[in-house]
């Protein structure tokens, strides 16, 4: 069986990834995580890594010798890595380039997951081909690091998605889906822009885009998100619809008013025709992906 080392296999993606890996059994899949495993499943290896860690990094990968890499881990908060970029350096830029140089050593796959935030929001339901221009820091690493992927010379491929949902093991960050669910269950008002417009992404559906690449060993950047072309706000009121919460609660805002570290693109949203034609990659509608989601993980 081929060999795929997953990093930041405790994350969102990297949960459902090794899962679904592991259920569909066409690789053997070894799951590489900052500290200790979260997901705690059988069918999987599972070994600490710090991608910030170099020689780590090739000690292990040079040891295990995978057919493909599928590298998830990074610092995703976006905030965070505008306030902190020496960090958001280390993680998503040194932390590309070790995984890169480790890959040439056993000659494996590279497949990146990059995102929307490479482009700056001046236009929405964005194909492969549009320019990349990005509007804060993290979409500045995340650009570098598929520029150092795209010259490595080894095989690879760049799936790039958009405001992942979804529900995992102790999770590192939260999502739009869970935040709103939260604050409306107790009772509290929130404020969600309207200006903002993103097709949203069941991390399972980013997951299969993912295991589609592997199986066909395909080469390149592809967008994996939803279908749904949506504002925050909309995604407030069909989750509180979904869930039966008070709407109310939800009031719109928008870029002037509300003002974060990081500045946010404000149209992104993929075409997705590439994947669905080359991969067979088909995701779920945004309501099925909440249904999904709430039937737990
Ligand atoms: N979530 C989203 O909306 C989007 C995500 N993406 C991209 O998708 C990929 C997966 O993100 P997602 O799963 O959603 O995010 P998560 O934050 O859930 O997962 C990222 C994982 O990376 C791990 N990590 C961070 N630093 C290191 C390190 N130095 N060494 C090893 N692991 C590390 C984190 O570890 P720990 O658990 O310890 O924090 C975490 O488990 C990322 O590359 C992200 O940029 C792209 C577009 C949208
Ligand atoms: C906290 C908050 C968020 N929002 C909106 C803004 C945003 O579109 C959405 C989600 O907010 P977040 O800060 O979680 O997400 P944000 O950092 O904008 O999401 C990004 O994450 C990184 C990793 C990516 O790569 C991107 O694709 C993108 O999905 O919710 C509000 O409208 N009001 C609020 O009070």
């Amino acid at each position: 069986m081929q060999k795929v080392l997953i990093t930041g296999a405790n994350g969102l993606l990297g949960q459902n990834l090794t899962r679904l890996l592991v259920e569909d059994g066409k690789y053997e899949v070894i799951a590489t995580g900052r500290g200790t495993d979260r997901l705690c499943e059988d069918g999987y290896t599972y070994y600490e890594l710090d991608i910030t860690d170099n020689e780590a990094v090739s000690h292990l990968i040079g040891e295990i010798k995978p057919d493909f890499v599928v590298h998830t881990a990074a610092m995703t908060q976006v905030d965070d890595c505008e306030r902190e970029p020496e960090k958001a350096n280390l993680i998503n830029i040194a932390g590309t380039f070790h995984i890169i140089d480790a890959c040439r050593l056993v000659d494996a796959f590279l497949l990146y997951i990059s995102t929307d935030f490479v482009f700056n929001g001046e236009t929405g339901l964005l194909t492969e081909e549009e320019n990349v221009s990005p509007v804060n820091y993290y979409g500045q690493t995340k650009l570098a690091a598929e520029k150092l992927v795209q010259e490595s010379k080894l095989k690879w491929a760049i799936a790039r998605t958009v405001l992942v949902y979804g529900q995992v093991k102790d999770m590192s960050r939260s999502n739009i889906i869970l935040w709103v669910k939260k604050n409306l269950e107790a009772g509290k008002p929130i404020k969600v822009v309207d200006d903002q417009w993103r097709t949203p992404t069941l991390a399972l559906d980013l997951a299969k885009g993912c295991e589609l690449i592997l199986d066909k060993k395909a080469e390149g950047i592809f967008h994996i998100s939803g279908k749904d072309y949506l504002r925050p706000y909309d995604i407030a009121i069909r989750t509180a619809e979904y869930f039966g919460l008070d709407k109310s609660l939800i009031s719109p805002t928008n870029a002037s008013q509300f003002v974060e570290v990081g500045k946010r693109p404000l149209k992104t949203g993929f075409n997705i025709r590439k994947a669905q034609t080359q991969l067979g990659y088909e995701p779920h509608s945004f309501e099925e992906g909440i249904r999904i989601m709430q039937e737990g993980f």
